[in-house]
C-alpha cells in the first residue's frame, strides 16, 4: 500500500476520514479517497447529503471536525452556489471578473494594462463581450454564472471548485460552461463540479462521487451511477434523522 506522503503527492485533493460540517452537526462523514491531478470529476447527490460541505471544506472555507483533506496548498479556484452572492452589492462586471486577479496583485493592489486585457479577454471568451460596465444587479442569472466563470479564467488555478454551476441557466449557457469545463480539464487542472443533472454527468464528466454524508461510490462516471448507487444514496436521504448523535461511531456513511 502507498504510503501517505506518496498518495497526497500523486493526488490534487486528498482526503482521509473527513468528517466535516456545521457547529455539532457533522454533514459528511468519514469520507476517504482521492481526487487526481487532472481529472474532472462530478459530486452528486441528494439534497442535503453534503455537497456544498465538501467543497467548502476543500477550499479551506470550513475545518475539518475530523480527518483530514489536503490540497497541497496549490492555488485554488472556488465558485460558490449562485444563490449565497449578493445580487444588489454594487459592482460591475469587470470588478467580479478582476476579484480573479487579487492573488496576483493583492487586494488593493493597482490593476495595469494587461490585467485589464486579461479581464476583457476573459469576457470574450465567455460570450460576454462589452459587458465590462454593466451593473451586477442588471445581468441575468446565465450572464452573470458567464461573469463567474470570466472570474474563474482570469484565476488561472490549477484546482477548480465548482458549486451547482449549470442551475437555472439555459441549455446554451449550459453547453458553452461544459465547453469551458472541458477545456480546464483538458489544460490538466483539476476540476471538481456539483451537479443534479446525471444526464449531463454522464455526458461531460469521466469520474462521479455519489455523496449521502459519505461515499456511496466514487469512480468511474459509468460504473457509479448504476440504479443500486443511485438507489442507496437515496434511502440514505430518506433515513435521515436531524436528531441523531453527531456521527454513527463506526463510520457507517462510508462507502462498502
Ligand atoms: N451554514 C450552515 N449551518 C448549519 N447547517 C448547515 C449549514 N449549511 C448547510 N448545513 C446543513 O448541512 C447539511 C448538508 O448541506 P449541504 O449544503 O452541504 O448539502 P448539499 O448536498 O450541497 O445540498 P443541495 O443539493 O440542497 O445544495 C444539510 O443538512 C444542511 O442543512
Amino acid at each position: 500500500m502507498a504510503s501517505l506522503s506518496s498518495y497526497v503527492a500523486s493526488s490534487a485533493v486528498a482526503l482521509h476520514d473527513l468528517t466535516a460540517g456545521y457547529g455539532s452537526h457533522a454533514a459528511i462523514h468519514h469520507v476517504t479517497g482521492e481526487f487526481a491531478r487532472g481529472s474532472l470529476t462530478a459530486i452528486v447527490g441528494p439534497n442535503g447529503s453534503g455537497k456544498s460541505t465538501l467543497l467548502k471544506t476543500i477550499a479551506g472555507l470550513l475545518a475539518p471536525m475530523g480527518g483530514r483533506c489536503s490540497t497541497g496548498r496549490q492555488a485554488l479556484a472556488y465558485l460558490a452556489q449562485i444563490s449565497e452572492m449578493d445580487r444588489g452589492f454594487p459592482a460591475r462586471v469587470r470588478d467580479i471578473v478582476a476579484l480573479g486577479l487579487w492573488q496576483r496583485r493583492g487586494l488593493l493592489g493597482r490593476h495595469r494594462a494587461e490585467d485589464r486585457a486579461r479581464v476583457t479577454d476573459a469576457l470574450a471568451q465567455v460570450g460576454l463581450e462589452g459587458f465590462e460596465s454593466r451593473p451586477l444587479d442588471t445581468l441575468s442569472g446565465g450572464q452573470l454564472q458567464r461573469t463567474l466563470f470570466a472570474r474563474v479564467l482570469v484565476q488561472d488555478a490549477p484546482l477548480i471548485l465548482l458549486d451547482e454551476p449549470f442551475n437555472a441557466i439555459d441549455d446554451k449557457t449550459i453547453r458553452d460552461l461544459t465547453a469551458l469545463i472541458g477545456r480546464w480539464h483538458a489544460e490538466g487542472r483539476t476540476v471538481l463540479t456539483v451537479a443534479h443533472d446525471l444526464a449531463l454527468v454522464r455526458a461531460h464528466f469521466p469520474h462521479t462521487l455519489l455523496l449521502a454524508r459519505g461515499a456511496v461510490a466514487w469512480g468511474p462516471t459509468a460504473d457509479v451511477l448504476n440504479e443500486a448507487n443511485i438507489a442507496r444514496a437515496r434511502s440514505f436521504q430518506e433515513a435521515w434523522d436531524e436528531a441523531a448523535p453527531w456521527c454513527a461511531p463506526n463510520g457507517a456513511w462510508q462507502a462498502a
